[in-house]
């Protein structure tokens, strides 16, 4: 294990524990203001929590008796801003932190240029960060933060205020550099999570509410959030004759994924919006869910139609989604085949920390 941390901070309602384990890169995902920024700043020294503790590799570095300083805790910060030095060269920024560690000068400026050119802008050693693009300097950053030697990195967003068309690029140079590292990445992006990370944690309102590998949060997810980052359709409640029956009534027939529930388990029912149909009027004597729902919104996805009905949705074609001439406010009908929704045991929320 290299990284377990447990924080209270009162007056942000956070209660969060978290465990990297050595070369692990966990993703954490979440809504705005759950307190994905505040468990960075925790273990980056940034912030003291009220209650809590940080431990890594086995030295306590936050505790009721224990207080590194950030510089010295062998954690690096790379945030959605690359915050370089702006008078000093991409390589005289990425120097920085091995000359402060004590590392003489032509031993720092060469390992820099290794860090360069590692996340694939040697070539810009000189250049001062008003020269570079947003993507050169966020790479900048990367290397900067590698440079460091740190025994966990720690990632908030680092993509997030890049332009969509560079973001492949770095994602694929902190896929390599990634490897093997001991890493917490927060993320929005399911994209950086599936191709990033070994383990995902989902935070909300302040509480870990999911955590497993990223395939079986991905594909089974437990919390609302998850199903909508995996861009799935989810209900919960009760398994009764083949159907998960909610709270509010809604019933949706499946398929278990695995040993039957047993009747009034808790359970849980993904679909695709791709599998759901929407009609005008419920079609009749068909064996499918049918779902009396009110469109709340119309966006385009790929080249459909991705059509909201609260935390439901479906794609359907253009052409169909003019047949029916939809709009926000229209009832409409959602059908979709048991054969389409996987069925699995709801594990409730998750205790939160000690
Ligand atoms: N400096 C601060 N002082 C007091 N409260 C804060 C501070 N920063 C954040 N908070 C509050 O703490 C809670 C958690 O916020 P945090 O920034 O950790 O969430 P987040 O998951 O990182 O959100 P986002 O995705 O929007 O960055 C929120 O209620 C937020 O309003």
């Amino acid at each position: 294990m290299s990284l377990r941390m447990e924080a209270r901070v009162l007056d942000r309602d956070v209660d969060v524990a978290l465990e990297v384990g050595d070369g692990e890169t966990v993703a954490v995902l979440g809504p705005n203001g759950a307190g994905k920024s505040t468990l960075l700043a925790v273990v980056a020294g940034l912030l003291r929590p009220d209650a809590g503790r940080v431990e890594l590799d086995g030295r306590e570095l936050t505790g009721p008796r224990a207080w590194v300083a950030p510089h010295d805790r062998r954690v690096a910060l790379l945030a959605q801003d690359p915050l370089l030095f702006p008078h000093l060269s991409a390589l005289e920024n990425v120097a920085f932190g091995p000359r402060s560690a004590g590392t003489r000068r032509t031993a720092a400026r060469t390992a820099a240029q290794d860090w360069l050119d590692e996340v694939g802008v040697g070539e810009l050693a000189d250049r001062r960060p008003g020269q570079l693009s947003g993507g050169q300097a966020q790479r900048v950053a990367v290397a900067r933060a590698l440079a460091a030697e740190p025994r966990v990195l720690l990632l908030d967003e680092p993509m997030a205020a890049l332009d969509v068309a560079v973001r492949p690029a770095l994602r694929q140079v902190l896929r390599r550099v990634l490897a093997g590292r001991s890493v917490v990445l927060v993320t929005h992006d399911v994209l950086d999570a599936l191709l990033l990370a070994d383990r995902v944690v989902v935070v909300e309102g302040g509480r870990v509410v999911e955590e497993g590998p990223t395939d079986a949060v991905l594909t089974r997810p437990q919390s609302a959030f998850a199903a909508r980052v995996a861009g799935l359709n989810m209900v919960t409640g009760t398994w009764r004759d083949g159907a998960v029956v909610a709270a509010d009534g809604t019933t949706v027939a499946g398929l278990a994924d695995g040993p039957a529930p047993a009747p009034d388990e808790p359970v849980v029912a993904v679909f695709r919006p791709s599998a759901v149909s929407v009609f005008r009027d419920a079609p009749g004597g068909s064996p499918r869910t049918s779902l009396a729902v009110r469109v709340t919104e119309l966006e385009p996805h790929g080249d459909q139609v991705r059509v909201h009905a609260g935390h439901l949705a479906a794609d359907i074609t253009v052409h169909a989604a003019a047949d029916l001439d939809l709009a926000p406010g229209s009832d409409v009908v959602f059908v979709v085949k048991a054969s389409e929704v996987t069925v699995y045991g709801n594990a409730g929320p998750l205790e939160s920390a000690p």
